[in-house]
């Protein structure tokens, strides 16, 4: 792949002549493991994400759920895309910046709004400003500036920045210092059935709402609407069977679409234009939203005011004045019923 330049673009990922949304490839795929270049060591690793992110939200819930808090570090990006060169009026890509939660809000790159810091945290490894500087230092040839990215302190490189494989590194390579060890959000029986799951959820769901949001044609963005609510009609249909997707254990299957979930009615509906539905219509699908948010350990992992500012504010093209719907009530902190539905959850 040629080495980018960050001129006159906001991000990588493309849309086919056809109007179709294409994502890049992640770059950077080395694994965590045991007798291997990188070793699984407490206090080696830092993981950078945002909390608008549903791919880098997905390595934070689990670093959560696998009490890993004091073993991995972590750095939190402000919501709202900024230029990343400022300095170079020819450099013209916008992305991830690092704040602190007291500095000054900021606005859209289009000049409005002011959207404050909470939550933010700043990259006390490198002191790094933008996630673009990261990428810089570990020699990056992609081009494309996206979190998670989990980072290693002691050659100062990026190991890996694709969340499918961080989320199973987390689940495994740290057993000796997590707090919780026995979770096992891979467990070998069910394997076969979450890679199942994992091969229709990711196009048709996780980046199915992407490929309605950033669609170029009508015909593209009406074909993957229909992808998209066929595919939510099935996650019902298995969800009003069973108390989890995989069956009745929670597994990576449920941590990858709940952060689409989460964000589905407050954003998607609104600004990917995936609007057949709101999720919370769905009675088997809010309820399940509602004891993951609350149960499932993935909370800390939740941030609807990022979540919000990020979309609404990032995208000059979608939405050039950075306002920010209000929404409803915070219907996923209602009560479920999913323990008296499925009481013989838990069992394998
Ligand atoms: N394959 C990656 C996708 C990550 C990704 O696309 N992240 C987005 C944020 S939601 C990003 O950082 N985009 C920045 C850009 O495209 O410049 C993963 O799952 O980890």
């Amino acid at each position: 792949m040629a080495a980018a330049t960050g001129k006159a673009r906001t991000a990588l990922d493309e849309t086919s002549k056809t109007g179709e949304f294409k994502r890049t490839d992640a770059g950077f795929r080395n694994q965590i493991a045991p007798g291997t270049r990188f070793e699984p060591e407490a206090g080696r690793y830092h993981l950078y994400v945002s909390l608008a992110c549903p791919w880098a939200c997905r390595c934070l819930a689990v670093l959560h759920m696998k009490g890993l808090t004091d073993a991995i570090g972590v750095s939190v990006t402000h919501p709202t895309w900024q230029r990343t060169r400022p300095e170079d009026p020819a450099d013209e890509h916008t992305g991830w910046v690092f704040r602190a939660p007291g500095d000054a809000p900021l606005s859209s790159a289009t000049g409005f709004g002011a959207f404050p810091c909470t939550g933010c945290v700043p990259d006390s490894i490198n002191g790094a400003t933008t996630v673009r500087q990261l990428y810089d230092m570990a020699n990056d040839t992609t081009g494309k500036y996206s979190v998670p990215v989990l980072w290693d302190k002691k050659e100062k490189t990026i190991v890996n920045n694709e969340s499918s494989e961080i989320i199973r590194m987390f689940n495994t390579a740290f057993n000796d210092v997590a707090k919780n060890p026995g979770l096992d959000l891979y467990p070998e029986a069910l394997r076969a059935a979450i890679d199942d799951l994992n091969a229709w959820t990711y196009p048709a769901i996780n980046n199915g709402v992407y490929r309605c949001g950033f669609a170029t044609s009508q015909a593209a963005y009406e074909a993957a609407f229909e992808e998209l609510f066929s595919a939510l009609d099935r996650v019902e249909g298995i969800l009003s069977r069973q108390r989890y997707l995989a069956g009745e254990v929670l597994t990576e299957a449920d941590v990858r679409l709940f952060q689409t979930l989460i964000r589905f009615d407050e954003v998607y509906v609104v600004y990917f234009k995936t609007n057949k539905r709101f999720l919370r219509e769905y009675p088997n699908i809010a309820g399940y939203v509602r004891e993951l948010y609350q149960e499932s350990g993935m909370k800390p992992a939740v941030d609807m005011y990022h979540i919000k500012t990020h979309y609404f504010t990032s995208h000059p093209k979608l939405n050039y004045y950075a306002v920010v719907p209000r929404g409803g009530e915070a219907w996923w902190e209602q009560p479920h019923d999913r323990a008296a539905k499925f009481p013989a959850a838990g069992k394998l």
